[in-house]
């Protein structure tokens, strides 16, 4: 009902429930145009799965989860700032948009950086006591 309702809507939310149907609207964007999306969410969905597997304890879990949730908001950001620089620059070449996609995209790759830091200091030694 409100995706029908805001079709070109430009003010604001009626409702939690407008904002709601918005909020997963740019969710399915996510993940139906950004490759890189995806790619983060198949990439918690195995870490997730080794947690489980390795039977990690819960303050492991604490810095998997922060470092998913890490990735995933860095994404989000880089997205956010990809979609506002192309509305402002229009297919021109920019110096300063080089510049805004290029912090976004250093910005996801230092956050990858962190998470995979993390799933190393858990699953290598969680997965040695597993075979010794
Ligand atoms: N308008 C522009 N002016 C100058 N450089 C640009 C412009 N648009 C893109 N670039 C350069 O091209 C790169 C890729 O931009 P693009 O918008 O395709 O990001 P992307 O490939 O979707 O990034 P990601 O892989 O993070 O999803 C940018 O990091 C930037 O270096």
């Amino acid at each position: 009902m409100a995706l029908k309702d805001n079709v070109k809507q430009i003010g604001k939310n009626k409702n939690f429930c407008q904002s709601l149907m918005h909020a997963l609207q740019g969710i399915w964007a996510l993940v139906t145009e950004e490759r890189n999306f995806r790619f983060h969410i198949l990439a918690s969905a195995f870490a997730f799965m080794l947690g489980i597997f390795l039977k990690i304890n819960i303050n492991d879990w604490l810095w998997i989860v922060t470092a998913i949730f890490l990735v995933i908001a860095a994404e989000v950001l880089n997205t956010i700032v990809e979609t506002v620089v192309d509305l402002i620059v229009d297919n021109h070449y920019s110096i300063l948009a080089k510049k805004a996609k290029d912090v976004a995209a250093g910005g996801v790759l230092i956050s990858a950086l962190f998470a995979i830091i993390i799933g190393c200091l858990i699953f290598i030694p969680s997965f040695l006591k597993l075979i010794r």
